[in-house]
């Protein structure tokens, strides 16, 4: 069984620490194991983080993009390998772990351009004898803390624009997947990105989060993963007062009005709803169908779901693999059992497979009191309610502390931007099930989190501006 290790300051250290062991969620067997770093390799990380800084982001934008560029180049001869890894530390099928690799490596290309393109301003002075400038400047060194469901686009939609401006990295990555990351970075060092700008540190998170909080030179947080922790940090970081984006949790919203489309409607509910087995915080979770075509809906939904082929990732013509461990099984099966104690019937699917697989499910007569319309499920289950009027639909869609993504499906232009632009959520995919992409904002309202990641905005984030007035 191989043995990976951290990497600080460009190179593989920590095999002195106690271990932790990497698991594969298709057979739950160990197939790998890692440092069970703490406290003091968060420090070191950043120390190196630290001095690292002082070099790269001197670097010309040009110049930093250039070796961006050769990471990009080796991500891309890698990919099976990657992908691969992907599948057995993650369980997404194969297909689906290739196309992780593939949107994740698009956030290094787009960057690797977007730093080049930091403008200043100059601004008109009031006096004859003074000149205004804005100047912008790389932040600093930052966290990055990412989760185990997009192992490599977590990373790399938070890395490539840091590494773009000039700033310096130092990575914790979920322990249930943290090899893509470790080969990720490892490819950084070997396309010849200066050792020390990308650091990973592996084991207690919390000490290495708390580490990472209190030290004044990470001046920078980005976090993906559940509102709770993202809520933890966010107090942890307040002390030395860093900047922060958080992208938590979702529970999105998907309408589908009397006018849409239905064959669209239909695949652009499986595309966001079975999408890694439902693990995805912009998975839909609540399905508002008009009253007049739910029938219809939820027959061509059930027909569709039925067709989906739920195994090992790795074997060919499997659409939804494992999810990733035992309490994420329990909250699925909760939350279904929950639904049918209220009244749900179940159209399709409802069960756990042996092991750490759930069939696809479809619920119908859903209500707005069960657990799956109010709790993300992180889970293959599709629940179908029915609405009578527009404005029943968006203020049910909003009823929410989340707002990250909602799906609108009409065939009338006119009502879907229309609702689009009620619906209090960061990123909203008029019919289409799949808008996330590299060079657009992706990041929620109200307790979804803070910041934007992706797009142009998402490199003024690491950004610090600076006003220089001279006077002539
Ligand atoms: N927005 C999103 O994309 C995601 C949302 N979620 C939601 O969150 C739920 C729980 O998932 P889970 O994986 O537990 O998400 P967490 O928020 O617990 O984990 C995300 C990352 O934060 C780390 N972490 C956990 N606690 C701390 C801490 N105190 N200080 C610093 N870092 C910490 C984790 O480390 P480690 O786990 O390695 O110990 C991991 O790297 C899911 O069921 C889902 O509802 C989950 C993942 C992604
Ligand atoms: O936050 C997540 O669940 C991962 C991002 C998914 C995406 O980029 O579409």
């Amino acid at each position: 069984m191989q043995h990976y290790n951290l990497i600080i300051n460009g190179e593989q250290t920590g095999s002195d620490l106690d271990k932790k062991e990497v698991t594969n969620p298709a057979t739950s067997e160990v197939i790998a194991t890692i440092p069970n770093g703490g406290k003091k390799e968060a420090v070191k990380a950043v120390d190196a983080a630290h001095e690292a800084f002082k070099e790269w982001s001197q670097f010309s934008a040009y110049e930093r993009s250039e070796l961006i560029r050769k990471w990009y180049d080796l991500i891309n001869e890698n990919k099976e390998d990657l992908a691969r890894t992907m599948t057995i530390e993650q369980g997404k099928p194969l297909k689906e772990a290739l196309g992780e690799i593939q949107y994740a490596n698009g956030f290094i290309s787009w960057y690797a351009e977007e730093g080049k393109r930091v403008y200043g301003e100059q601004i008109p002075a009031t006096q004859r004898n003074k000149r205004l400038f804005v100047h912008k400047q790389p932040v600093g060194v930052v966290a990055v803390i990412t989760p185990w469901n997009f192992p490599a686009a977590m990373i790399t939609r938070k890395v490539a624009p840091a590494l773009a401006t000039g700033c310096t990295v130092v990575i914790k990555p979920a322990n249930q997947t943290p090899l893509t990351a470790l080969k990720m970075a490892a490819l950084a060092e070997e396309a010849g990105i200066p050792k020390g700008v990308v650091n990973v540190v592996t084991g207690d998170s919390k000490s290495i989060g708390e580490a990472w909080m209190q030290d004044t030179r990470v001046r920078k947080l980005t976090f993906t993963g559940s509102t709770e922790v993202g809520k933890v940090l966010m107090k942890g970081s307040a002390d030395t007062v860093k900047k922060i984006s958080l992208e938590l949790g979702g529970h999105a919203p998907v309408i589908v009005m009397a006018d849409s489309d239905l064959e669209k409607a239909v695949d652009g509910v499986i595309a966001s709803k079975f999408r890694n087995a439902g693990q995805t915080c912009v998975c839909s979770n609540r399905i508002y169908v008009h009253e007049s075509i739910a029938d219809t809906f939820s027959e061509k939904l059930v027909e569709k779901v039925k067709g989906l082929r739920v195994g090992n990732g790795l074997e060919e013509g499997v659409d939804i693999g494992p999810l990733i461990d035992e309490d994420a099984i329990e909250k699925v099966r909760k939350h279904v059992e929950d639904a049918v104690d209220k009244g749900a019937s179940v159209a399709y699917g409802g069960k756990g497979i042996e092991g750490l697989y759930f069939e696809p499910t479809v619920l119908t007569n859903v209500n707005d009191d069960m657990l799956c319309m109010n709790d993300e499920t992180f889970g293959p289950v599709a629940p179908i309610t029915t609405f009578k009027t527009e404005e029943e639909a968006i203020q049910r869609a909003n009823d929410s502390i989340y707002g990250l993504a909602a799906y609108v499906f009409t065939e009338n232009i006119t009502k879907g931007i229309r609702i689009s632009e009620q619906l209090e959520y960061g990123i909203v995919g008029l019919n289409d099930g799949l808008p996330s992409t590299p060079q657009a904002p992706f990041g929620g309202f109200k307790q979804s989190g803070l910041g934007r990641e992706g797009g142009h905005q998402g490199i003024e984030e690491f950004l610090e501006v600076k006003y220089i007035s001279l006077g002539l």
